[in-house]
């Protein structure tokens, strides 16, 4: 807005600096006009005055003749008529030279008719002449003359008999059309034009062109105005009602005759050269200008792409705050989630652990419930055998040798049948109990099926294990279990050594030796017949 601005402002002074110079220009041709004209009409003014003085030096020549006949008394019309015949050949400009008698008829000169049938009475001048006793010159006009035809400026003195009477008028008719020699002088340029007219406005000619206007008083207001304001000279403008061609006037009363002196410069010729000054500057000012608003467009328009960028940018910017401010919330949002993760992986992981202990100790009590026998509180065949395949390896260790008893109640059968299962049962705990209170510590006791007990006795001979064995039958045998009574055992002892491959041996030996017992009447011990084997 502030470049439009200056960009008018500019436009403005340029076109003013143009205006200032053309109109000073302008002026300046106007002036030279007007003293141009002025000193053309002052010229004029010259040449006319200097044409009348001359006619009438002859007019006061010719009325001392005139005179002179009169007082002398020796009046001589043929010598008269000669006499202004030779003025008029010494006076190119006039047409004709005469003189008339005291009652305005023409009498003498060239052409003039015999019979004195030309009255020129009724004319201003002759009037003026009669009436005015005074020497002077009168000049009036312009007349149609009667004799030539042709307009006439009048120039006449007054003739005056040797009593001072009225005599009649000497007058030289100057050819209105003779003015043309002197108005064609003025060099006032192709539409330029020069007027001489009567103090009363009357034309008398004009160069170039009369246009058959003699005598006429129409003449435009302004020339009418200054006359009135200014009667001995001025300038004024104005279209010449004659032709309608504006103009620059000087005007100029002859200085010693009754005329008007109008020159005037046709405002067309004198300005041609401004206007060719007008063209240029105007040229060169709309070019300035031109130059001046494309410079100001090219500035607007990289200054809006300038603006849009920066407004581009702007929006860039403040969309990479969004997002950056976006960013920073996503990742405050994603360290609370990861807090709260590791917080719920925390508690989770304390929880698994938790689990993880709770299904620990189900797992083991799990594994101790498969490996123990409800009934008799004792380790069952799982439990048996995964004792007996430690024991063996524990003695492949230590080299030291262990014994396996297998118990088997005897007739059981008919306990279960005789005082019922439950009895069987309570038979069976009996058992167990009773066993168990005759174990070691470091013994192992077993339900091994189903009225079947296994002892592991670790380090010790088959002897020993066969007196443990017979203990634990007196012990069983003397015993009274209400209501069954007393029960008995069979027990087969076998011992494992070191030497052995076999892990299942040793109570494989001590089923036979149980089966053996059983055979042999049952209640008794059968001890290992296998005799030990003999180290290399
Ligand atoms: N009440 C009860 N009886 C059982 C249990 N397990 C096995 N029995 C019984 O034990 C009896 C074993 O009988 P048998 O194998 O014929 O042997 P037995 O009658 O003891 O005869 P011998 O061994 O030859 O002296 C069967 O009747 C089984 O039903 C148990 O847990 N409770």
């Amino acid at each position: 807005m502030r470049l439009v601005l200056l960009a008018a402002l500019i436009s403005v002074l340029v076109i003013s600096l143009a205006g200032v110079a053309l109109w000073q220009e302008k002026q300046r041709y106007r002036e030279r006009a007007s003293v141009a004209t002025g000193n053309i009409a002052r010229l004029l003014d010259q040449q006319i005055s200097g044409v009348i003085d001359k006619i009438d030096l002859s007019l006061q020549t010719s009325s001392k003749i005139y005179a002179a006949m009169l007082d002398e008394g020796a009046f001589d019309a043929a010598h008269l008529n000669q006499h202004l015949a030779a003025q008029e050949a010494l006076l190119p400009e006039i047409v004709s030279l005469r003189i008339t008698d005291a009652k305005g008829i023409v009498r003498y000169g060239r052409g003039v008719p015999a019979e004195g049938s030309v009255d020129v009475s009724d004319r201003s001048y002759f009037a003026e002449a009669r009436n005015d006793a005074a020497d002077r010159l009168i000049v009036h006009g312009p007349f149609l003359a009667r004799i030539s035809k042709t307009w006439v400026m009048v120039l006449a003195r007054r003739l005056s008999k040797p009593d001072g009477s009225f005599a009649g008028v000497l007058y030289a008719n100057l050819g209105c059309s003779y003015f043309e020699s002197i108005l064609s002088l003025a060099s006032l340029g192709p539409n330029g034009a020069a007027t001489i007219r009567t103090t009363d406005l009357a034309l008398v000619h004009r160069f170039p062109d009369t246009r058959n206007a003699v005598g006429s008083k129409d003449v435009s207001a302004q020339l009418r105005e200054v006359i009135a304001a200014r009667p001995q000279g001025g300038e004024y403008l104005a279209t010449t009602k004659l032709d309608g061609v504006e103009r620059s006037n000087a005007y100029r009363r002859v200085e010693r005759y009754p005329f008007y002196v109008i020159v005037g410069q046709a405002t067309d010729d004198y300005l041609r050269a401004w206007r060719l000054s007008v063209l240029v500057i105007s040229s060169l000012a709309s070019l300035t200008l031109l130059v001046a608003w494309f410079a100001t467009f090219r500035v607007y328009r990289s200054q809006i792409r300038l603006n849009e960028d920066i407004a581009q940018r702007t929006r860039i910017g403040e969309a990479l705050e969004r997002i950056i401010a976006e960013r920073a919330q996503l990742y405050a949002e994603l360290e609370r989630r990861k807090d709260a993760l590791e917080e719920a992986n925390a508690t989770l992981e304390q929880k698994v652990e938790e689990r993880t202990l709770e299904l620990s100790k189900a797992n083991q009590a799990l594994e101790r419930f498969a490996r123990r026998d409800t009934l008799t509180r004792l380790g069952n065949r799982l439990a048996a055998d995964e004792h007996l395949h430690e024991e063996f390896l524990r003695m492949k260790r230590s080299g030291l040798a262990y014994s396996v008893l297998l118990i088997d109640i005897d007739h059981f059968k008919q306990v279960n049948d005789q005082f019922g299962h439950e009895q069987g049962d309570k038979v069976l705990r009996h058992v167990a109990h009773t066993l168990n209170h005759s174990c070691r510590a470091t013994d192992f006791l077993a339900r091994f099926g189903g009225e079947e007990f296994l002892v592991i006795l670790p380090a010790t001979a088959p002897a020993q294990a066969a007196r443990v064995a017979e203990k634990m039958r007196q012990t069983l045998a003397e015993a009274r279990i209400e209501p069954v009574g007393q029960i008995t055992v069979s027990i087969g002892v076998a011992a494992a050594w070191p030497s052995d491959e076999d892990e299942n041996a040793a109570v494989r030996q001590a089923d036979e030796n149980l089966y053996r017992a059983k055979s042999e009447g049952r209640n008794r011990v059968a001890e290992d017949v296998r005799l030990p084997p003999v180290s290399p």
